[in-house]
C-alpha cells in the first residue's frame, strides 16, 4: 500500500439498512491494520444493540481495526430498539447531543479512519440530523454499499442522487449478495452505474455464508480503494 500523507478517512453508508455496511467497514479496518496505519473504526450511533455495553457492530469495527479505544469513543449513541436511532431516541424521551458525537470524532485526531453510519443516508440520527447530514458535517467521502441484483439501480441511483446534491464525494459503490461478476446483469448494473454517474463500482461481493471466506472477499472487493 502506497504511503501518503494525507490519512486515509471515509464515512460507509448504504442504500438500506443490512446490505453490508458493516462488512465492507470491517474490510476497509482490516486492510488498513494490515499495512500498519493503526486505523480507528467509528460508529457513533448504533440501534438494535442487544447489549449497550456491546453494540456489535462497533465492536465489529474496533476489532478489525485491532484498536483498544473503548466503547463509548467508538459508538457514544447506543439503543436498544432496532429501529432508527432517532427513532429510538425519541422513544426514550431523549436527544442524542450532536456536539458529543463531534467531540469523539475530534477524539480521534484526524487519523485513519472509516466510520459506519446506521441504515441509509435519511435515517434520523436526532431530530435535527439524518445520517447524511453527519456525513457533511464530518466532510468524508463515501463508500455507498448496496445490494446487487435487481433494484440496486434505482435504490443506488437515489442514493448517489442526494451525495450529489450535497456535494459529497463518492468514492465508490459496492455491491454485495450478488451472484458472481461474469452474470450478465451484474456486469450491465455495474457498467450502467459507472456510466450514468461518473463512480467507480467494486463487486459485486457474491453471497457467501462462511464468515472468514466473506471477509476476504469484502477485502479484495474494496483492495482498489486504498492508497
Ligand atoms: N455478501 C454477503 N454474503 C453473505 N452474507 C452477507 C453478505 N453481505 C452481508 N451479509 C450479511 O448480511 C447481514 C447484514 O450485513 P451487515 O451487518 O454488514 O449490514 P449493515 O448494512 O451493516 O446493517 P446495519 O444497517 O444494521 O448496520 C449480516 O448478517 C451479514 O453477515
Ligand atoms: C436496527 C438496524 N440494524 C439499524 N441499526 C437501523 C436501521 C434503521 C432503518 C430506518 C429506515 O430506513 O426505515
Ligand atoms: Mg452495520
Amino acid at each position: 500500500m502506497a504511503q501518503t500523507d494525507k490519512p486515509f478517512q471515509i464515512f460507509v453508508t448504504g442504500t438500506d439498512t443490512g446490505v453490508g455496511k458493516t462488512q465492507a467497514s470491517c474490510a476497509l479496518l482490516s486492510l488498513l491494520a494490515d499495512a500498519g496505519l493503526r486505523p480507528q473504526g467509528f460508529k457513533p450511533y448504533e440501534s438494535g444493540c442487544a447489549s449497550l455495553r456491546a453494540p456489535s457492530d462497533a465492536l465489529a469495527l474496533r476489532a478489525a481495526a485491532g484498536s483498544a479505544l473503548g466503547v463509548d469513543a467508538v459508538c457514544p449513541h447506543r439503543f436498544r430498539l432496532p429501529v432508527a436511532p432517532g427513532v429510538a431516541a425519541s422513544r426514550l424521551g431523549r436527544e442524542p447531543d450532536w456536539d458529543v458525537t463531534l467531540a469523539a470524532w475530534r477524539r480521534l485526531r484526524g487519523g485513519n479512519a472509516v466510520v459506519e453510519g446506521a441504515g441509509g443516508l435519511f435515517v434520523p440520527l436526532d431530530s435535527k440530523h439524518d445520517v447524511i447530514d453527519l456525513i457533511a458535517t464530518l466532510r468524508l467521502p463515501v463508500l455507498l454499499v448496496a445490494r446487487a441484483g435487481l433494484g440496486t439501480l434505482n435504490h443506488t441511483a437515489l442514493s448517489l442522487q442526494a451525495l450529489a446534491a450535497r456535494r459529497i464525494p463518492v468514492r465508490a459503490v459496492l455491491l454485495s449478495r450478488g451472484t458472481s461478476a461474469k452474470d450478465a446483469s451484474e456486469r450491465d448494473n455495474r457498467r450502467l452505474l459507472e456510466a450514468r454517474h461518473g463512480v467507480p463500482v467494486l463487486g459485486p461481493v457474491p453471497h457467501l455464508p462462511d464468515a472468514r471466506k466473506r471477509h476476504a472477499a469484502f477485502r479484495r472487493a474494496l483492495r482498489p480503494l486504498l492508497p
